[in-house]
């Protein structure tokens, strides 16, 4: 890209971006067959059921919530590494307690261990080892499971759920309510890879835009769909009928019940299922209105929770760079990558607007440049990661919303060009840690640099280095011999 321009150089990465977000959504829904005009929009971007209306204040917020859910889904192709063991609350403290470490225990039909197998599963996940037999025993037991994104518990009540359907009926068993349009599109891909060898299950996408025809009765075993629609499907217009009903799955609560209107419906939907039906709830993270969300819809449950992993800022060197302007900062980031080798590195800044001038700047001195912007749609940002994470670009530039919450795996340095703060304007430490964490993972020692360009933002730094108790040393960028030094 040394001798390209920056401008055909995003455009390049968009064009991209477009192809690869076109694979990963469209087309999907009319291979099932039922759905028609599922994409009713040209937005990637998640959307909720209750657009339309007038939007409340957090809206921004909680689309954030349900893009970033998705963003993470796409880009991840792994488990999230946890050595962290699980907490087991049992609905009766007295009944053995059941965890399997290979799929083989838990007597799979045939058909659906071939295809754990051919999904590249070895062995069952840490929530999995716990979740599952409860999932699979007989009677039913009801679950709330708690864990961070990436450890396995869409795999979970996938096959749970393809465990409980009998292929015979033909009629909804299952019900799997989720947040939004595409995070239902997801869930359903993986149900579709794991019964790829067990066709006689059918599944549907109870969305907006997937128009039926009144008086018609689903013949899918499966549900799956956004609480709206999916209420509207077994009440007002009756195509399930939810006596028939064995297992509901709710999954990510936690970004369901940041929706408005999304906890009513998935109560009523709750309320019309028989009641041995087998309720699974499932959250990434589990605070006071998760909780008593969770317990609204899980009567007698038992309860698993996977603690999230520790960031630590140990293994991290922290320098900050004192400069007086914008352009000052641009220049000590060239003096840094002249005097050092740098993998792998993302620069964070606070506005779009800096973010694309400082990718400019890089890009025109030579650097292979990846721009995350906050106008992208949710599936250019996963290609645009995906490509960092493949190392066709060695800097990827982005804004604090762009990056919050999401998972790229290491690298080697990561510079705040700008330092984190929130809305009004306090040191935002959770992202902080959270950024500068990306660096240090697994042992390895991670390189961080904070860039401060006022009173205000030194004062933001100190304030930063009393929360974590960790000194943040000062670096001379004009002399190289020093940059050299923490290099090693
Ligand atoms: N037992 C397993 N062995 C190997 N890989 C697995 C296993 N279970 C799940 N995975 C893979 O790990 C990744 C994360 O799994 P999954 O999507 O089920 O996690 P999750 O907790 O539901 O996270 P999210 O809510 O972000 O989707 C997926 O790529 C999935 O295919």
């Amino acid at each position: 890209m040394a001798t390209d321009s920056w401008a055909q150089a995003v455009d390049e990465q968009e064009a991209a971006a477009e192809s690869i977000g076109s694979l990963q959504i469209r087309d999907k829904p009319e291979e099932n067959g039922t759905v028609s005009n599922a994409r009713d929009s040209n937005s990637g971007a998640a959307k909720s059921e209750t657009e339309g209306e007038t939007k409340p204040a957090d809206e921004d917020d909680n689309e954030d919530k349900a893009a970033q859910s998705l963003l993470n889904k796409l880009i991840r192709n792994n488990l999230v590494n946890t050595t962290n063991q699980v907490e087991v609350l049992q609905k009766d403290p007295n009944s053995p307690l059941y965890s399997v470490k290979s799929f083989e225990e838990l007597r799979l039909k045939p058909q659906l261990l071939q295809g754990v197998y051919a999904m590249g599963f070895n062995r069952p996940s840490k929530i999995q080892e716990t979740a599952l037999p409860m999932m699979l025993a007989e009677p039913p037991q009801n679950l709330i499971a708690q864990s961070q994104s990436g450890t396995g518990k869409t795999a979970a009540f996938v096959l749970a759920m393809l465990s409980h359907v009998d292929p015979n009926n033909k009629y909804p068993q299952c019900l799997c309510v989720s947040p939004t349009y595409e995070l239902a599109l997801q869930t359903g891909k993986v149900i579709e890879q794991m019964g790829k060898y067990y066709p006689e299950v059918k599944l549907v996408y109870a969305i907006r835009g997937n128009k039926l025809q009144r008086g018609m009765k689903l013949q899918e075993q499966i549900v799956i769909g956004t609480p709206g629609t999916m209420l509207d499907w077994c009440s007002k217009f009756k195509f399930i009928d939810p006596k028939k009903i064995r297992v509901f799955v709710l999954d990510e609560a936690d970004v369901m019940i940041a929706t408005q209107g999304h906890q009513d419906q998935s109560i009523r939907i709750q309320r019309m299922l028989p009641r041995n039906c087998q309720m699974l709830l499932f959250s990434a993270t589990f605070e006071e209105s998760v909780w008593n969300f969770a317990q609204r819809i899980v009567p007698d449950p038992n309860i698993i929770k996977l603690k999230r992993e520790e960031e630590t800022l140990d293994t991290i060197k922290q320098y900050f760079v004192l400069c007086n302007s914008k352009e000052e900062k641009f220049q000590a980031l060239c003096n840094i990558y002249g005097a050092i080798t740098i993998a792998q590195a993302m620069i964070f800044c606070h506005t779009r607007k800096t973010a694309g001038w400082l990718a400019g700047e890089l890009s025109r001195e030579g650097h292979q440049v990846a721009l995350l912007s906050g106008e992208m749609q949710v599936e250019q940002r996963a290609a645009v990661i995906e490509r960092f994470r493949d190392g066709k670009e060695k800097v990827l530039v982005t804004t604090n919303v762009c990056a919050r919450g999401i998972d790229v795996e290491q690298v080697s340095v990561v510079i705040n060009f700008d330092l984190p703060v929130d809305k009004d304007g306090n040191p935002d430490n959770e992202t902080y840690l959270h950024r500068i964490g990306r660096t240090g993972r697994f042992g390895k020692r991670g390189l961080a640099i904070n860039m401060v360009d006022s009173k205000m933002s030194m004062n933001i730094l100190n304030r930063i280095q009393e929360h974590f108790n960790k000194k943040i040393e000062r670096l001379d960028t004009d002399d190289l011999d020093e940059i050299e030094k923490i290099a090693n």
